[in-house]
């Protein structure tokens, strides 16, 4: 009996199923919007694939939700151990929906049926499931509300690809040229699998998702979120960074709880015990981006160059790239680590700046931590954030690159002096200052994001009282 009326009671928990992507940047800001949902009431279970399920490292902090998996077909090897990302992505997409629709079915059967599906944007079958149940879907966007703009403005047909002109004019953001555009609007042809997936297949169903959730807030991206607010049901519920750094609203929320690689925390906070206040040049390139050989020697160069202190994650698979004595010439200045504890650098006094490849998370962390940026954008969504963080936000200093598409050893250098020290450096610390203050109250208590998640969770009970 005691049994049954905990069953009865635990069925009235409205439940989110969260499914992300598996990659570092896509887990992170869904694995920190559902510890805001549980937060707020809502039961949770976070859903990944079985191979990163197994393979993450569990950082520090116990974390404080329900965890599954699904299998994208390669449960042993994950990404890495098909052929192309081509084949991963196909083989995923037929694997992906039904083991997806098992998991529902099973949670169905357990005390706490599923109510609504959040999912990736990239993972738009998950709205097909979701729906084949009769459940609530919401996609969500781990990329900037400008970038989604673009993709849809070029989905539509109202951006003509391939891009002529040298000027790009879309509602909600300022002009923009095409190297300021997303990698795939402006370079056509590169990872087809992907591009498909973006400027396509994630747009074919949103318009029946009953929410479109955005890791932004609404002062960073005003015009632009407003614009599509006329399209979709969109709400803006970001920045997702642990709440310790923000609003601290979750008790003990320090860290995102799971990494792709194993990371240096105590070698990396004690290094920067050691150095003077605003010194340090942080550089990391997140999870993906790999660079060509000439590039690391020009950063590696630059860095040494610029004669300031520097802590820079190159992951493991990056490491042969590295100049021949690069290390012990630099020793007494620099410290190059695998993977670091990135929020904790960012919040560190001895950070000054953070030279980065712009990826969306990066960007938040920096603009959350008020940490003034130099750009070096790669890839993907990068171009269009690094454009955001030196023109529109004002927080930084883009590097720009030759005719080659390399930025040399003295352009890095010259940004690193210019923030550091230069006149400019004071304007960007200033306005990084302001970004800070506008993120925490974002998710503080009736801030727009946090206003817009107690929205979601208000429509989620309710519709489980209907
Ligand atoms: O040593 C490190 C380096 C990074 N991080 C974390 O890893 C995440 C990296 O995310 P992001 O900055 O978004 O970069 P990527 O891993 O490259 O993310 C991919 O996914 C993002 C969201 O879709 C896109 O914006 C990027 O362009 C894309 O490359 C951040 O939360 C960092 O705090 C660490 O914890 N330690």
């Amino acid at each position: 009996m005691a049994k049954n009326e905990k069953k009865a009671s635990s069925s009235k928990l409205a439940h989110c199923l969260v499914l992300t992507y598996p990659g570092q940047g896509h887990i992170n800001p869904m694995l920190q919007f559902s510890k805001r949902l549980q937060h707020k009431g809502i039961k949770v279970t976070f859903v990944t694939t079985h191979f990163f399920n197994k393979s993450l490292h569990r950082n520090s902090s116990p974390i404080p939700i329900a965890l599954e998996a699904i299998s994208d077909g390669y449960d042993e090897g994950g990404a890495a151990q098909a052929e192309s990302i081509d084949a991963y992505l196909e083989r995923f997409w037929q694997i992906g929906p039904q083991t997806l629709t098992e998991l529902v079915e099973k949670m169905n059967a357990s005390s706490v049926p599923v109510d609504c599906i959040v999912y990736d944007s990239i993972l738009p079958w998950a709205l097909d499931v979701a729906k084949k149940f009769g459940l609530l879907g919401a996609t969500f966007l781990t990329q900037s509300c400008a970038v989604y703009c673009i993709y849809y403005h070029a989905n539509r047909g109202f951006l003509k690809l391939p891009l002529t002109g040298n000027e790009i004019l879309l509602p909600g953001m300022p002009p923009l040229e095409p190297q300021d555009m997303p990698s795939f609007v402006y370079d056509l042809g590169l990872y087809p699998a992907i591009s498909d997936l973006v400027l396509k297949n994630q747009f074919d169903n949103i318009d029946k998702a009953d929410w479109v959730l955005s890791n932004t807030f609404y002062d960073l991206e005003e015009g632009v979120v407003e614009w599509l607010g006329r399209h979709w049901s969109l709400r803006t519920i970001g920045p997702t960074v642990p709440s310790t750094y923000l609003d601290k609203q979750l008790e003990d929320d320090k860290d995102y709880g799971f990494s792709m690689f194993k990371q240096n925390n105590e070698s990396c906070i004690k290094w920067l015990n050691d150095q003077a206040k605003g010194s340090v040049v942080y550089v990391s390139f997140g999870s993906m981006a790999t660079l060509k050989i000439e590039e690391m020697e020009e950063l590696a160069w630059g860095l040494k160059a610029s004669d300031k202190y520097f802590l820079w994650v190159v992951r493991e698979s990056e490491q042969s790239k590295l100049p021949e004595n690069f290390s012990e010439e630099t020793s007494q200045k620099g410290l190059v680590v695998n993977w670091c504890p990135q929020l904790e650098v960012l919040a560190h006094e001895a950070t000054g700046c953070f030279l980065t490849h712009c990826g969306w998370n990066s960007t938040l962390e920096a603009l959350s931590l008020g940490v003034p940026m130099v750009a070096m954008p790669q890839w993907t969504d990068q171009s269009t954030n690094s454009k955001y963080i030196m023109d529109v936000w004002k927080m930084g200093l883009k590097a720009p690159a030759d005719e080659k598409g390399i930025v040399r050893r003295e352009a890095i250098a010259h940004c690193i002096s210019e923030i550091l020290e230069g006149e400019r450096g004071k304007e960007i610390r200033r306005n990084a200052g302001k970004w800070r203050n506008f993120a925490k109250e974002a998710v503080a208590k009736g801030g727009s994001s946090d206003k817009n998640i107690d929205e979601f969770v208000a429509n989620l009970v309710c519709s489980k009282c209907l």
